[in-house]
């Protein structure tokens, strides 16, 4: 009957796949940084096969899986989607040559391939029916998409949970939350703003300002999920902090991510659109998935100041040490901090040789810092960009709580060790959270008494610049060394080491990106007109040596 069941169930996959999702593109689509993310309009049985996996995946982790479609910081023309595994982590490397090709295959070869992932992982409980939770972004494309994915679950014989318009972060903590039988909190948006904002409200206390500190903040929601979120978040912080919204696609006619968000701010290094240019105010911007985050403001001459991913890093890196010293077990618990090769230098020699935390430096992408981070008791990871949180291990949460039961704690110990506990519970610990991260920025700012151009001062940035290469195919560069050197193509790492030695402060790197068809160059250096021809020259190399279309890119004042 079993067998019947299942042959029953093949046919409606592939009827369904041929019919209802043929595969419309001819080229092929990998399985990048961040899933699959092209043209919304080329995605419809991209989506529809990733809900086929994602049941394959659950069956074989005997674990509830999710699906997130969003296209984070992208235009939004564009989509894309990725599973999320059973502890919150992105899909295992190993099959991410399974979603790459199930994705690619012809639809008559689509059977094969399933076959292929059953008989080769030995998925044998082929008639379980796990839940597929699926959350998506505000694009006018996802609600359509994510009919396809809902329809690929049906298919396989899973259980889609539809989460409708989330976070990015929201989904991540979802699929944890039902993989520990609720141990990490509520499974629904409540239970996620609940556990934030009480944990938050609770460190915050009686006393909303503190010294320099105010609780008000200027936010720039990316006229995404970032900004439908936070008024829920609002109702929870019952005015514990003051939320100012701007670029809420709702109230405003702003475009998704449109001179606006996280990563224009970032890239751009300049004010987004939509807010009021109020010197000396501290300002945030999330991107469109709101899973990255970044602080600025603007001077009394209207200079802008940016605070990205690093500064946020090193700011919670550097409290977070400060308290562990104050609870006493500052040596039991290992505290560490993750980067990749786009942290500015600055920051890496601060958080070694001031703060003296150890720093590790992986490549592009939240897998890869996610699981660094692991290695640590306390594990702080951040990309440049404004993505991160921070991992504690169990072993260390259970010190933690132990420690704090016992009667042999000073007052000063066991209120750190107080809040420390807490602040566990402000952090969004299954993936990088822009809301999350606002909450414990905030945190720290308040208990340090710190305004915005307070914390500026602990280091100062190297002058840095990101460019794009387009070249014909960009797989002709590889990369080694955390992606700080390139191997191939032949001799272009040894062109880049001379121009690199003629700046004072000079490194640059360049690699292919995972996410959009270019080639990423990076340079800093020791003042902004040598950065600014660093990243020039060594985008001109590129341009050369590896197969470069247009021109290189101009840097324009
Ligand atoms: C330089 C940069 O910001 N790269 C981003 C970008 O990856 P690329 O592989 O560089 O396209 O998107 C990723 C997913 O959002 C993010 O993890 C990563 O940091
Ligand atoms: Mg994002």
């Amino acid at each position: 009957m079993a067998n019947n069941n299942n042959k029953l169930r093949c046919r409606t996959v592939y009827a369904f796949a041929r019919e209802m999702y043929p595969k419309t593109v001819k080229c092929d689509i990998s399985y990048g940084t961040a899933g699959f993310r092209t043209r919304a309009t080329d995605l419809e049985y991209v989506m529809y096969r990733m809900g086929l996996l994602a049941v394959l995946r659950a069956r074989f982790k005997k674990a509830v899986i999710g699906v997130m479609i969003t296209a984070s910081h992208n235009p939004e023309p564009d989509n894309g989607v990725k599973l999320v595994d059973p502890m919150g982590e992105m899909l295992e490397q190993s099959w991410e040559k399974w979603a790459t090709k199930i994705a690619n295959v012809t639809d008559d070869k689509l059977e094969n391939v399933i076959h292929d992932i059953i008989k080769e992982c030995d998925i044998q409980n082929m008639n379980d029916r796990p839940e597929i939770v699926v959350g998506k972004d505000t694009r006018p494309s996802s609600p359509s998409l994510a009919k396809a994915v809902f329809d690929g679950v049906l298919a396989m014989g899973g259980k889609p949970i539809d989460y409708g318009i989330v976070t990015t972060p929201q989904l991540h903590y979802f699929v944890v939350c039902k993989n520990t039988n609720r141990a990490y909190g509520q499974p629904t948006e409540e239970g996620y703003y609940r556990k934030l904002t009480n944990a938050f409200n609770k460190v915050r206390g009686e006393k909303l300002n503190n010294g320099n500190y105010t609780n008000s903040i200027l936010y720039d929601g990316a006229n995404g999920v970032g900004a439908k979120k936070v008024k829920y978040l609002k109702e929870g912080l019952a005015g514990s902090l003051l939320i100012d919204m701007y670029n809420d696609e709702i109230i405003g006619s702003g475009k998704l991510n449109y001179l606006c968000g996280a990563d224009f701010v970032k890239t751009q290094q300049a004010f987004p659109t939509g807010l009021p240019r109020t010197p000396n105010t501290r300002c945030c911007s999330v991107d469109g998935d709101a899973d990255r985050l970044v602080y600025y403001y603007l001077d009394e001459s209207g200079k802008f100041h940016l605070m990205d991913g690093d500064r946020i890093a090193t700011l919670i890196a550097g409290y977070l040490k400060e308290i562990l010293e104050k609870t006493g077990m500052a040596q039991k618990l290992k505290l560490g901090l993750v980067q990749t090769a786009y942290a500015n230098g600055a920051s890496t020699d601060y958080i070694t040789n001031k703060l003296q935390v150890p720093v590790a430096c992986v490549p592009t992408g939240v897998k890869w810092l996610h699981h660094k981070a692991l290695e640590y008791d306390i594990g702080v990871y951040f990309e440049a960009n404004g993505h991160g949180t921070v991992v504690f291990n169990a072993e260390a949460k259970e010190k933690l709580r132990n420690a704090f039961q016992l009667n042999n704690l000073t007052r000063e110990q066991k209120d750190a060790t107080s809040r420390l506990i807490n602040i566990i519970d402000i952090i969004n610990e299954t993936v990088g959270d822009a809301i999350s991260d606002m909450l414990l920025v905030e945190t720290i700012l308040h208990a340090k008494g710190w305004d915005i151009t307070q914390w500026e001062a602990a280091y100062a940035d190297l002058p840095n610049r990101l460019l794009k290469v387009t070249v014909q195919d960009r797989t002709v560069i590889s990369t080694t060394d955390a992606e700080r050197k390139c191997s191939t193509p032949v001799g272009l790492q040894e062109e880049i080491d001379k121009i690199v030695a003629k700046y004072s402060k000079g490194r640059s790197f360049v690699r292919p990106s995972g996410t959009e068809d270019v080639v990423r160059i990076y340079a800093e250096a020791a003042t902004r007109q040598d950065c600014d021809k660093l990243a020039s020259e060594v985008a001109k190399i590129v341009h050369e040596l590896a197969g470069g279309t247009g021109s290189p890119p101009e840097i324009s004042e």
